[in-house]
């Protein structure tokens, strides 16, 4: 039964903080501090829309980009990441020749056929073939004369070709197929090169050029793979109608050169300049220069996180902002320079300046769930880059490895001292800094799987965070965050603890 007392509600007493009084008060808050009170429900999760402009003028439809990272994104990374409706930044801690190889490949792409078919030498040995096979996983190699894609295709050796081979030393051209069924490049569709593999009953169909030289390779398995894979709509497609591909370029002279090659002959969407402090005259000049030779070419500049950094960069012509220093994972550079930002801090302050200037940001590093993509997207990001959460799938670049009975692969900073020697030695072909101070470690990651699979579900469960928020979009997030409607709170460590599971003897933690 209810008392007669019953105490007054005072309006005045806020629930919860806006983010100008949380974010106003000098203390750096990353995704974890913070939490979002619930906004109203009144439409469904399938509603929400996460189109989102990465630079001014380049749109996604998926707010999520892969980290210029040499262990994160090559061209198997970028093509995945525009297929799923995102971007990937193929990074430059390589030749400019290695580069271009790259941006080439993941432009030149079919969506359907293998990214990177497997090639070897006609005088490659099994052993050589097992030995490659433990690393790539593959169940098939191309032989080529070259022994890579663009070589004369000699013959393929699949698993009935060398299963009951014991000599391991006999050479793939006495035990590959020679009569095999190819398709031409200029004429293959994906729905054709389907129907072909159907009516041959093959696993394999090489597509080859006028010359009878490998260009590309559809399967079976990943057609069957990609029937299986969660759709999620419409691939990030270019002006030119093929794959969105972005690249990374440093700030030196030789930097217009790849820059140029890039561009011109590469045909990249949209350029990154990686630097860890953006705020420079080097990355000022190098945005001008950009705009004065390659118009039309969008620039996203970086890495900032403050305000007059962000303002200095917008005048200088960037189109797009990097956000986020030290917050990555593998970095060390808060510890090693005393310099750097709390992510959610550093989101929210670059976003309230380059937003009001309509230049996007994105929000780098620290991103470990999706709830911190919802955080940082519903502070002012428009998109999110992650290095360490499509590290070590199917499609970041490097081999997968045992360590301890867990299946990894590497994954390392770009200021790693491992990084740090291979860059510095081939992008500029010296040593220009004698003495390296690392801001990075090297180290590996979990097997995830495929990021083509990964991400929809990431999609999936960043509408749910945006549906309980009671924004249908990006921006309505951020008019319900700038009018004060948004409320949010600091978690202490014991909230944090409690928002996480707790109290179980065993547990299995798997999103989807
Ligand atoms: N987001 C982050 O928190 C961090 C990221 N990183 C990553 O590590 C990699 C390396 O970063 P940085 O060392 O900052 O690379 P960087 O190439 O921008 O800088 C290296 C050094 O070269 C200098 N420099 C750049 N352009 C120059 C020019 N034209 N003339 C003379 N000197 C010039 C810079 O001032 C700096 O001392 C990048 O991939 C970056 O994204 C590294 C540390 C932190
Ligand atoms: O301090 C650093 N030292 C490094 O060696 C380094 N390498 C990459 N990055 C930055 O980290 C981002 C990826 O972070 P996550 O793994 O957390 O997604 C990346 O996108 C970069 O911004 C570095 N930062
Ligand atoms: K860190």
């Amino acid at each position: 039964m209810a008392t007669a007392w019953r105490p007054k509600f005072d309006d005045s007493i806020h629930d919860g903080f806006t983010a100008a009084k949380l974010f106003g008060q000098g203390v750096s808050y990353t995704y974890d501090d913070v939490i979002f009170l619930p906004g109203h429900i009144n439409f469904g999760a399938h509603e929400v829309d996460l189109s989102t402009n990465v630079t001014r003028n380049i749109r996604l439809r998926t707010p999520l980009v892969s980290s210029p990272m040499d262990t994160v994104t090559e061209a198997g990374m970028a093509v995945a990441m525009a297929t799923v409706g995102g971007m990937g930044v193929i990074h430059y801690n390589n030749s400019l020749e290695e580069q271009l190889h790259q941006v080439k490949t993941a432009k030149n792409h079919t969506p359907g056929f293998v990214v990177h078919p497997v090639c070897m030498l006609p005088s490659s040995t099994v052993a050589e073939l097992h030995s490659l096979r433990e690393r790539k996983g593959f169940t098939s190699v191309c032989v080529t004369d070259t022994g890579a894609v663009g070589g004369k295709l000699l013959g393929i050796v699949t698993t009935r070709d060398w299963d009951f081979v014991t000599d391991l030393h006999t050479p793939l051209s006495e035990i590959m197929t020679s009569d095999i069924e190819t398709a031409q490049y200029d004429t293959i569709t994906v729905e054709k090169a389907i129907q072909l593999l159907k009516s041959t009953k093959r696993g394999k169909l090489p597509i080859v050029n006028g010359g009878g030289e490998l260009v590309a390779l559809a399967t079976r398995a990943l057609f069957k793979e990609d029937a299986r894979m969660p759709f999620g709509g419409p691939a990030s497609v270019a002006p030119d109608g093929r794959l969105l591909v972005g690249a990374a370029v440093g700030t030196r002279e030789a930097d217009k050169e790849r820059l140029k090659a890039l561009r011109d002959v590469g045909h990249v969407d949209v350029v990154v300049l990686d630097s860890s402090q953006g705020d420079s005259t080097f990355q000022m000049q190098m945005v001008q220069h950009i705009k004065r030779e390659h118009p039309g070419l969008d620039v996203i500049c970086g890495n900032v996180v403050a305000t007059w950094q962000a303002r200095r960069l917008i005048e200088a012509g960037a189109d797009g902002l990097r956000v986020g220093m030290g917050s990555g994972s593998i970095c060390t550079t808060q510890e090693v320079c005393a310099v750097g930002r709390g992510q959610a801090t550093a989101v929210y302050h670059t976003a309230r300046l380059a937003n009001s200037l309509g230049v996007p940001i994105i929000a780098d590093g620290g991103v470990q769930n999706s709830g911190h993509i919802v955080k940082a997207l519903a502070l002012g990001a428009s998109a999110v880059m992650c290095g360490s959460m499509f590290a070590g799938t199917a499609e970041a670049p490097g081999d997968f490895m045992m360590i301890n009975g867990a299946r990894v692969k590497k994954y390392r900073g770009m200021g790693s001292l491992e990084a740090m020697t291979k860059g510095s030695e081939v992008r500029y072909h010296s040593d220009t800094q004698s003495l390296k101070i690392a801001q990075g470690v090297s180290g590996t990651v979990r097997d995830k799987g495929s990021v083509r699979r990964n991400v929809p579900f990431l999609v999936q469960a960043v509408k749910q965070g945006f549906q309980d928020l009671g924004a249908t979009s990006i921006v309505q997030a951020w008019q319900r965050l700038d009018g004060g409607e948004q409320r949010l709170e600091c978690r202490t460590g014991a909230a944090q603890a409690e928002g996480g599971v707790h109290d179980l003897h065993t547990f299995d933690k798997r999103s989807w």
